[in-house]
C-alpha cells in the first residue's frame, strides 16, 4: 500500500519571467486517491500537465510508476489515464465508437473485452450503440471514465472532474470515484477547488498557493493543525473569560466567548468544569474545516464561483445537445 506512485521533487516551471510552480515536492501513494486543491491560478493544472508529459518542466523530478516522465513520456503514458473537460469524445459517435477510437489512439488491439466489461462494470453496456450526445451528463462520466480505464492504468489523473456539474451529479461521481479506486486497484490524483469535494474524496491533499504547496496531509490532519475547532458559549450576564485562556485563544463579546481550540473534544470535559461556576445559555461547536485551513494558509478563500471559465465552457460544449 506504501509504495510510491508518482515523485514529484522540487518541480519549478516558468512561463517567461513568471514563475508558475516554484519548487514544489510531494509524493503519490500506490492506491491512494491524492488531491491537489487551490484557488485559480495556482498551478494545479501546470503540475498535472507536467506528471503526464503534456509539457516539459523548467527544473525539477517527476517520477511516475518509477518512470521519469521528462525522459520516457511515451513509457508513462501507458501507465496513465486522463479524465479531464479537456478530453475530446465525439458526441456524434456511440459510447461504443468513442471507445474503439480510444482504442485506436492508444493502439490497444485487444480491447473488446475490456471495454465491454467496463460498460458493464457501469450498467451503461444496453447503451453502447447509442449516440453520446443522447446520453445524460452523468452516464457521459461514465463513459469518459471507461476511455481512461481501457488500456488498464495504474494511475488516473483528473483535472477538476467535477467543475460544472449539478450537485446530485457531482456526488455520484464522487461514489464512482470511490469504486473505481477501490475496483481497480487505481491510484488517483485529482485536482479541485471544491474543499468539499477534497474532503470527501482524498486520503491525503496538497494544498498549493501561487506555485507553492503550503500544507500536505489528511484531510483531519489539515483540519485539526490548520483549521482548529471553536467552542462558542453564550452567558447570561458577564464573564471573566480570562480563565478559559488556557484552551485557546479566546475572542470575548459582551456575553459570550469564542475559543480556538486544536480539537474540541479533547478540550471539552474540563471547560465544562469551568463553565459550571457560570450561567450558561448555550454551547455549540464548530468543528474545524478545510475552509477554515485553506484561509488560514494563505490567507484567503476559495470562492464557490471562482472557477475557470475556459474550462467550464469546454464542458459546456461537450454537454447535451
Ligand atoms: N501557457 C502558459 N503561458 C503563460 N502562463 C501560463 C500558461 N499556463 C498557465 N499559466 C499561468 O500559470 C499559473 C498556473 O496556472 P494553472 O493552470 O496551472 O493553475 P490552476 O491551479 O490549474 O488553476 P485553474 O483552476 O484556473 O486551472 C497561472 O497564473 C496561469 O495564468
Amino acid at each position: 500500500m506504501d509504495e510510491q506512485s508518482i515523485l514529484v521533487e522540487e518541480l519549478v516551471k516558468k512561463y517567461g519571467d513568471f514563475t508558475a510552480l516554484d519548487h514544489i515536492s510531494f509524493d503519490v501513494r500506490e492506491g491512494e486517491v491524492f488531491g491537489l486543491l487551490g484557488p485559480n491560478g495556482a498551478g494545479k493544472t501546470t503540475t498535472i500537465k507536467i506528471m503526464t508529459g503534456l509539457t516539459l518542466p523548467t527544473s525539477g523530478k517527476v517520477l511516475v510508476s518509477n518512470i521519469d516522465v521528462t525522459k520516457k513520456p511515451n513509457e508513462v503514458k501507458k501507465k496513465i489515464g486522463w479524465i479531464s473537460a479537456d478530453v475530446i469524445v465525439d458526441d456524434d459517435l456511440t459510447a461504443w465508437e468513442n471507445l474503439e477510437l480510444q482504442a485506436k489512439l492508444e493502439g490497444l488491439k485487444e480491447w473488446k473485452e475490456r471495454a465491454k466489461q467496463l460498460l458493464d462494470y457501469f450498467g451503461i453496456f444496453e447503451f453502447k450503440d447509442r449516440q453520446l450526445g443522447k446520453f445524460s451528463t452523468g452516464m457521459r462520466k461514465k463513459v469518459e471514465i471507461s476511455m481512461a480505464l481501457l488500456h488498464s492504468p495504474e494511475i488516473v489523473f483528473m483535472d477538476e472532474p467535477t467543475i460544472g456539474l449539478d450537485v446530485s451529479t457531482r456526488k455520484s461521481l464522487w461514489d464512482i470515484i470511490r469504486k473505481i479506486n477501490k475496483d481497480f486497484g487505481v491510484t488517483v490524483l485529482l485536482t479541485t477547488h471544491y474543499m468539499e469535494e477534497a474532503d470527501m474524496l482524498c486520503e491525503r491533499i496538497a494544498i498549493i498557493n501561487k506555485g507553492k504547496i503550503v500544507a500536505i496531509g489528511s484531510p483531519e490532519e489539515l483540519k485539526s493543525k490548520y483549521g482548529g475547532d471553536v467552542i462558542e458559549v453564550q452567558f447570561y450576564g458577564s464573564v471573566d473569560y480570562k480563565i478559559f485562556e488556557k484552551y485557546g485563544q479566546v475572542i470575548a463579546k459582551e456575553n459570550s466567548i469564542r475559543i480556538k481550540v486544536g480539537n474540541a473534544e479533547d478540550v471539552l470535559v474540563s471547560m465544562l468544569k469551568d463553565l459550571s461556576q457560570f450561567r450558561v445559555k448555550s454551547l455549540r461547536i464548530e468543528k474545524a474545516s478545510l475552509d477554515t485551513a485553506f484561509l488560514n494558509l494563505t490567507g484567503s478563500t476559495i470562492e464557490e464561483g471562482d472557477f475557470d471559465a475556459r474550462k467550464f465552457y469546454a464542458m459546456l460544449r461537450r454537454s447535451r445537445k
